[in-house]
């Protein structure tokens, strides 16, 4: 519950409470920022989104402790003129609508492109004109491949951070050709944070930018045939969760040899809270988030979760736990992707002293256990069930 003593910024200062309007508030990232405004602050939250499952628990019954610090809008944003009010009558909009899964990016490349640069135009605009803070969510993909990658396999300078460690300032945005369509969301998402950049600069617009380095946890997108469509591909953490749920090998695509760094969720937002409560510290910045000791292959990730899983599950693992397949075969024509992912730290340190705290093992153990208490059953009964002739 939200505590009675006044809570103070990192300069000392009083807190006060603001009412915030977080668009997106429904999804993942939103869900458990959500989480964490009702129960550690006095904030008041205007939830946007078209859906509202995963908040559900924080928007039913009237009796909770925070009943009236939270209000759920149902609207879209491409099209509904409710949200130059809800923007204007907050102190603060937070931005995290969008189409964000890789699957979707080669596949609905125009779906993609809209919603993570048309569909965010009227949110920049409102505020600026309103002259009300914004937080964007943006993406690691921005920086896209690192410069290493185009170096000679066996050439000692890969093995140099200046070729791979991805910095907010002075990285460059390395994208694949136009006919690979992956890069559709990045390319968006960069011409957005450069759209929002320019509007500080020539208007003053008050903003954040946001980049997360796959933020993973409970709650992350759907398990297919069950709470999404049978057909649809999530991001890994979830592929590879149905996979272990339903006893399938783990697909590795192109080899698995893709490199990423996973942060918990719960660290993540405690980073979202400092941009929150300390704007003169946030404002005008670009924050990589993410957890650069938690680096692992797709490979090493797959054979981890397979562990954590028999683990939490108490069942051994299959005997053939992971399959190579290709890109092509699994998310289609015009996939490609970023080979490696580490986030330097100094921006958001220096100015936030925020340090991410779990390790790979221990988020995915708290993950795992949720998704084998969430969905093992309910797998259960789906495979069980007789297919209609
Ligand atoms: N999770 C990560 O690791 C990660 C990494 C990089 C960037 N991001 C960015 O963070 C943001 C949130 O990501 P997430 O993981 O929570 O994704 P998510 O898909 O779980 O959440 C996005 C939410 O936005 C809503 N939304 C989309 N279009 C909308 C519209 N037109 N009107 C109203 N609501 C709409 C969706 O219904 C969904 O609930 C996104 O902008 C994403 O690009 C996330
Ligand atoms: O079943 C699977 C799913 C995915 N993968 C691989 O696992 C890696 C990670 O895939 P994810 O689906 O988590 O997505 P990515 O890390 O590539 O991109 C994500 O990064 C940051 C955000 O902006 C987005 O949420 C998303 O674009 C990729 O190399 C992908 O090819 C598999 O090998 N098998």
């Amino acid at each position: 519950m939200a505590s009675t003593t006044a809570r103070l910024d990192l300069d000392g200062n009083t807190i006060n409470p603001m009412t915030i309007c977080m668009i997106g508030a429904g999804g993942f990232i939103g869900s458990h920022l959500c989480d964490k405004l009702m129960n550690e602050t006095p904030h008041t939250v205007l939830a946007v989104d078209v859906y509202n499952d995963k908040i559900k628990h924080l928007l039913e019954p009237d009796s909770l402790p925070w009943a009236g610090r939270i209000q759920f809008h149902r609207l879209n944003i491409k099209n509904d003129s409710r949200l130059e009010g809800l923007i204007k009558c907050s102190d603060l909009t937070i931005n995290l609508a969008a189409i964000c899964t890789p699957a979707d990016y080669n596949t609905r490349p125009l779906d993609t492109i809209y919603s993570n640069f048309i569909d965010a135009l009227p949110v920049v605009k409102y505020c600026s004109e309103n002259s009300k803070r914004l937080i964007h969510f943006s993406t690691c993909e921005v920086y896209g491949k690192t410069i290493g990658s185009y170096l000679p396999k066996d050439s000692p300078l890969r093995q140099d951070p200046a070729y791979y460690i991805l910095k907010e300032d002075t990285s460059p945005c390395i994208f694949g050709s136009v006919e690979k369509q992956r890069w559709s969301y990045a390319c968006a998402k960069q011409l957005i944070e450069r759209l929002i950049y320019a509007e500080g600069a020539e208007n003053g617009l008050e903003f954040t930018i946001v980049r997360p380095f796959n933020w993973i946890g409970p709650r992350m997108d759907f398990i297919p045939g069950i709470d999404g469509p049978s057909e649809g591909v999530p991001r890994v953490l979830a592929c590879f969760s149905n996979n272990l749920l339903r006893r399938e090998p783990l697909k590795l695509v192109d080899g698995g040899e893709s490199q990423r760094t996973f942060v918990y969720i719960k660290d993540a937002i405690e980073a979202v809270l400092l941009m929150i409560e300390n704007p003169g510290r946030a404002s005008g910045h670009i924050f990589n988030v993410g957890n650069p000791n938690n680096e692992v292959t797709v490979r090493q990730l797959a054979e981890m979760m397979t562990k954590v899983y028999s683990k939490v599950s108490g069942e051994d693992s299959i005997e053939t736990p992971t399959i190579d397949v290709s890109s092509k075969e699994f998310y289609g024509e015009g996939y490609d992707d970023s080979d490696k992912r580490i986030p330097d730290m100094t921006i958001i340190n220096k100015q936030l002293g925020w340090d991410p705290k779990t390790s790979l093992w221990d988020l995915l153990e708290s993950t795992l256990t949720y998704q084998h208490k969430t969905y093992a059953e309910a797998i259960k009964q789906a495979i069980a069930k007789p297919v209609a002739s």
